[in-house]
């Protein structure tokens, strides 16, 4: 018989499995609020004019296709790392930083995770909130670690549970990892508020656990480069050490180049190159050096004075288009005359939110009205536009009342 045939077939993934079964439908008003992809009012994927221009640019350069540095483009890993540590960054300027370019954010946290699996001297723990981006625990199992979980989310408010992340957090193993959304929580859209963070970075501290930082939506929740960055910021100006995974994939709208970068914040510069040593060798032996056009792309707008002020007010307009259509979300259910409290569509910010709605008001969205969305009730507002609204509301409604 043949090789394979103890092979069963696997289910399809929870996020993009929802894309798959969307384009089957047929009903004209269908929606696909599933996959964390910026759409633009007419429901389409956005070219980012500055990542239109850095394209141009590059291709007049006529630039070879010689391998990356196993690190990848070097002048990329310093742009992205000042990005989230901002320019006049200490860290950077003692450089405690090793930062490598990674195959995006799901890249970032492999390499992280790879590396934590290695070399990391506490307990092998990545402790994730509760719920997480689906993909965490495959990606920290895969590498080897074992998997936990913190309070984060409170269903009743569709808020934050902040006593019972700190209660969890407390209760945590000294030495483990904790894995902490920088902003734009997915899938709940929930971020601890500033002085939360505080409070959150003192009880981490104080239990000795180990932050790795997954920030893969810098200027795409508020629309603010620094202000998203701010946890990341705070924990370092309080001492922390920390590992930390970027994205380009929605604040670039780079999704498919695959532009990532991945850091590991140590004590000294030696500390730093030898980390680096030793990142390299794991990347060497995963896939040997990564994909140059999207870290050319990102190195072009990020080093070029005018495409970068281009980008900054780009990705601010995504911010901006969500956040007001999650106005229009609340409005439109108040109109549909729902009596529910819809407060937290427009508490939560970034890509997603967490609506709330249950496995069979879900499963009712997507038979009866071809509203596409995951089982847990996350709704892509990137899927919301002005000519989209309304119909979705009433949806809701109909599914909720
Ligand atoms: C918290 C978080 N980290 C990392 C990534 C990885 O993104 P990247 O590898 O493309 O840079 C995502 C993407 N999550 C998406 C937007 C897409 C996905 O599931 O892959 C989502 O729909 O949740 C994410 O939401």
């Amino acid at each position: 018989n043949s090789w394979w045939s103890q092979v069963e077939m696997g289910p399809p993934d929870a996020i993009l499995g929802v894309t798959e079964a969307f384009k089957r439908d047929t009903n004209p008003k269908k929606i696909n609020l599933g996959v964390g992809a910026y759409r633009d009012d007419n429901g389409k994927p956005y070219l980012l004019p500055s990542v239109l221009k850095a394209d141009e640019k590059l291709r007049a350069q006529k630039l070879d296709k010689e391998y990356a540095p196993i690190a990848g483009n070097p002048e990329f890993c310093k742009l992205a790392i000042s990005l989230a540590l901002g320019d006049n960054s200490e860290v950077i300027s003692n450089g405690l930083n090793a930062t490598v370019q990674s195959i995006s954010g799901t890249g970032a946290l492999r390499v992280g995770a790879a590396f934590l699996n290695n070399f990391f001297p506490g307990n092998k723990t990545v402790y994730l909130p509760k719920p997480t981006w689906g993909n965490h625990t495959p990606i920290f199992k895969h590498s080897g670690l074992n998997v936990g979980a913190y309070t984060f989310y409170e269903p009743q408010s569709c808020g934050f549970d902040f006593q019972g992340a700190l209660n969890d957090i407390s209760k945590i193993p000294e030495k483990s990892i904790i894995l902490l959304h920088a902003c734009a929580h997915n899938p709940t859209g929930v971020d601890p508020s500033p002085e939360q963070w505080k409070e959150l970075s003192q009880v981490v501290k104080k239990r000795n656990l180990f932050p790795f930082f997954d920030m893969a939506y810098q200027g795409f929740a508020s629309g603010d480069i620094d202000r998203d960055a701010q946890a990341v910021r705070l924990f370092l100006k309080d001492g922390h050490k920390m590992v930390l995974a970027q994205s380009f994939a929605k604040n670039m709208g780079l999704y498919g180049e695959r532009a990532g970068a991945f850091s590991v914040i140590g004590d000294s510069k030696d500390e730093a190159d030898r980390v680096m040593s030793q990142v390299k060798i794991l990347i060497r032996a995963m896939y040997s050096n990564p994909p140059i056009n999207g870290a050319r792309i990102v190195a072009t707008i990020l080093s070029d004075p005018s495409l970068r002020a281009d980008w900054l007010k780009e990705v601010k307009g995504m911010a901006d288009r969500i956040i007001g259509v999650r106005t229009q979300l609340r409005e439109n259910l108040k109109k549909e005359g729902s009596s529910k409290n819809w407060q937290h569509i427009t508490d939560q910010i970034g890509m997603f939110c967490y609506t709330g709605m249950t496995p069979p008001q879900v499963e009712k969205l997507i038979k009866e009205h071809s509203v596409y969305l995951t089982k847990d009730g996350r709704i892509s507002m990137a899927g919301v536009t002005s000519k989209n609204v309304e119909y979705l509301a009433r949806a809701m409604h109909q599914v909720t009342k």
